[in-house]
């Protein structure tokens, strides 16, 4: 497990409604950077689908498949298992975890949790690690939960568990090294990287944050 603790460091999410330019090229820049887990959140607005989301997806797998990042797929469990892809990450909304855990196997499974009920039952039903945010505020996700701080991963802390954890949600260069004090073993964007003019340079800032809890400047 704690090999997965370290995976989750710096957790990139992308889907092609998240840049501006081609998500392969964004994707390639960020694993360059030193991004160290890698999900495809194909959602929203304007995203693909069928061959075209099928496509897309395999040509990010590639590229982490070089370079031997986790590549890990939204919500998706057809196209995960499609793929053969190292793990899935599924909201509450999704099918319950117990029954994703039966069809993956012993692959990643990560799961989206805003409460300790919630973060019970995953435990519970198999998960691998807890999404917990939004921790500050977000525009990319139009139906997040309410901003809730770090108040969740330092209460599961405080309890004694040790589950594997990202923060997600408006995380940024600035207030990375908060999420990491609050506890999490990662923290887990989508904007900080696909919006950032070399997201390259945001990988490896934000990578150096993680790492040795600098506070922004
Ligand atoms: C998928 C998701 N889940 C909670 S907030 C969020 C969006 C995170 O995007 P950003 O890192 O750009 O705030
Ligand atoms: C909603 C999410 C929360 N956390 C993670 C890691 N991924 C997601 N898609």
């Amino acid at each position: 497990m704690n090999h997965l603790r370290e995976m989750l460091k710096v957790y990139f999410i992308l889907g092609s409604t998240n840049c501006f330019k081609d998500p392969r090229e964004v994707l390639a820049e960020a694993i360059d950077g030193g991004i160290t887990m890698f999900q495809f959140r194909e959602k929203g607005d304007g995203a693909l689908t069928g061959v075209e989301k099928f496509n897309l997806a395999k040509d990010l797998q590639s590229l982490c498949r070089k370079k031997q990042i986790p590549f890990i797929v939204n919500d998706d469990i057809e196209l995960a298992l499609a793929l053969d892809a190292d793990g899935v990450h599924i909201g509450q909304e999704d099918e319950p975890a117990s029954v994703v855990r039966e069809k993956i196997g012993n692959k990643i499974l990560g799961v989206s949790v805003h409460s300790m009920e919630e973060a019970l039952a995953a435990l519970k039903d198999g998960a691998d690690y807890f999404g917990i945010g939004p921790v500050f505020p977000t525009k990319t996700k139009k139906d997040a939960k309410p901003t809730r701080g770090t108040t969740l991963i330092e209460e599961l802390r405080r309890k004694g568990y040790s589950t594997p954890i990202v923060g997600i949600g408006g995380i940024t260069t600035e207030n990375a090294s908060t999420v990491m004090a609050a506890g999490a073993d990662g923290i887990s964007v989508i904007s900080a990287i696909s919006h950032a003019s070399s997201p390259y340079e945001a990988a490896k800032i934000l990578r150096k944050r993680v790492e040795s809890g600098e506070k922004g400047i």
